[in-house]
């Protein structure tokens, strides 16, 4: 139990009459980076607002960091050390990269109840520094998010959540948007975390990235786990037969 750092019970979410998540069993173990693959609406993104509180279970037990919690919203999952990347960006796009890499949690020089001065030259030197650590390039980091392309953007909202990334990172479809070259940088970071031995969870239909890049591999079909397999012990084939339910299904199809 000591090295489990989330695991699901019995999870599930039903939208009225649809079953979008039915009694999902899941254990991640410290420094694992496990894939959660799966045909559309087969229920990985359920899965994983439920885990982050975005929206309220319907049924089961999630246990983070050896106990059982119940997130009342995503900023507790946060602040519990859960950081979130989701396909659609959450970034201000008036304010510079060090604003929003530190947004809701910026560095203060001065902080005395209603009166506060922050600190913009830490944040943007720290801001810098994590960059550099993932790997990121951003030409000007005091311009706008606005200014960004999609990809730019991706990279900045991924780099906040590498840099702070203390306890478990989630990702969903990371790279769907992206270019070669910026989807080549995601996955370098997402190697950085391996190496820092930051737990992961990564959604993606994207079969050579989840090989090129995990330990396990969780696929969903209609709502249901069906699969947990090793990525040593498997291969695309037998992965599209799991995420078709059809036996001897071709990855190539
Ligand atoms: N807010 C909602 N209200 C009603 N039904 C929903 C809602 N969100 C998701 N669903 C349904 O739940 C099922 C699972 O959807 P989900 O988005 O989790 O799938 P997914 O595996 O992440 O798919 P994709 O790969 O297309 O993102 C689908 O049938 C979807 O239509």
């Amino acid at each position: 139990m000591d090295d489990i750092v989330l695991e699901t019970r019995g999870l599930t979410k039903r939208y009225g009459g649809v079953h979008a998540l039915e009694d999902a069993n899941f254990i991640l173990r410290r420094g694992e980076h496990v894939a959660v693959v799966g045909d559309n609406g087969a229920g990985k993104s359920t899965f994983v607002r439920q885990i982050t509180a975005v929206e309220q279970k319907s049924a089961g037990q999630v246990f983070f960091d050896g106990r059982e919690v119940n997130f009342e919203g995503p900023l507790q999952a946060r602040e519990a050390g859960i950081e979130t990347v989701f396909q659609t960006l959450a970034l201000a796009d008036d304010l510079d990269v060090p604003s929003n890499l530190f947004l809701g949690r910026e560095l203060f020089k001065f902080r005395l109840g209603p009166f506060s001065i922050l600190d913009r030259k830490a944040m943007r030197e720290r801001t810098l520094e994590a960059l550099k650590t993932t790997a990121v390039k951003i030409p000007n980091v005091d311009n706008p998010i606005r200014n960004m392309s999609g990809g730019q953007r991706q990279c900045v909202s991924i780099a906040r959540t590498a840099a702070f990334a203390s306890k478990l990172v989630i990702m969903d479809e990371p790279t769907a948007a992206l270019g070669v070259q910026e989807t080549a940088q995601v996955e370098n970071i997402i190697r950085g975390l391996k190496e820092r031995e930051v737990p992961l969870i990564l959604i993606s239909h994207n079969l050579r990235q989840v090989f090129d890049l995990v330990d396990r591999i969780v696929v969903f079909r209609r709502g249901r786990i069906v699969a947990s397999l090793n990525k040593d012990e498997t291969d695309g084939n037998d992965i599209v037969s799991y995420i078709t339910g059809v036996k001897g299904a071709d990855a190539a199809a």
